[in-house]
């Protein structure tokens, strides 16, 4: 059987503070952790560390998809209320699509962990073949909502379960996820054979 295809994944921390250096950033190695433990497919990442600048990150986004190539794009960090948070504006700003399920689906489970959960406007949105999708800032909000609690009752699915089948309708590489960590939903009409 083949190898499993090769993804580009974007991943963008937009802080003022951990891009100046007042404090380390631990956004990019928990999302590049979570997704090391997660996807099966050999990934390269593509990383960038902004300050909370419209401009620079709709510049940013746009670099990832347009030129770097990136399948998937998670940012995390800057969607609450305070003046500077402006990650979902700029990521509307370079929209084809907007997908709310995702955001809808994000503070639901954070609900289930802190009751500010309804103070991230975080929002999912297609560019070309790419999915975007804003995470909250404080790094343990990223395995929280990407995984879920699948074993709690009742259970609360992880948004990541939806993202294989969403690169695959946009025409991006087949994303194959360890089980243990979150179970990707497919149609049976579009899943491939499992490995042996
Ligand atoms: N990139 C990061 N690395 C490490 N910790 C972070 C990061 N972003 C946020 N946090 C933590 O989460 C808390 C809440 O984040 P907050 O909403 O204040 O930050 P932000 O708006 O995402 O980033 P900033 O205020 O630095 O621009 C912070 O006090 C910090 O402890
Ligand atoms: N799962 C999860 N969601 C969360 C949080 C969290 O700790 N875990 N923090 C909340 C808080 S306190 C805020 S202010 C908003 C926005 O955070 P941001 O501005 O750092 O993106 O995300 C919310 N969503």
């Amino acid at each position: 059987m083949s190898e499993p295809d090769h993804l580009r994944v974007g991943l963008v921390s937009v802080s003022d503070r951990a891009s100046s250096g007042t404090y380390e950033d631990k956004g990019i190695p928990a999302l590049r952790e979570w997704l090391g433990r997660a996807l099966r497919n050999p990934i390269t990442f593509e990383t960038r560390l902004i300050p909370d600048e419209r401009p620079l990150i709709a510049a940013t986004l746009t670099e990832l998809v347009d030129q770097a190539g990136c399948d998937l794009v998670l940012t995390t960090g800057g969607t609450g209320p305070a003046p500077r948070d402006v990650t979902p504006e700029a990521t509307m700003d370079v929209a084809d699509k907007l997908m709310p399920g995702f955001g809808e689906q994000m503070r639901a489970i954070s609900l289930r962990f802190v009751p500010t959960a309804i103070l991230s406007r975080q929002v999912a949105v297609i560019r070309g073949r790419c999915l975007i999708i804003n995470l909250p800032g404080q790094p343990k909000s990223i395995a929280e909502t990407l995984e879920g609690l699948p074993r709690a009752e009742p259970p609360a699915p992880g948004i990541f379960a939806a993202v294989p089948y969403c690169i695959d309708l946009i025409g991006g590489p087949y994303m194959e996820t360890d089980p243990e960590v979150i179970v990707a939903f497919r149609p049976k009409s579009a899943q491939r054979p499992p490995r042996g």
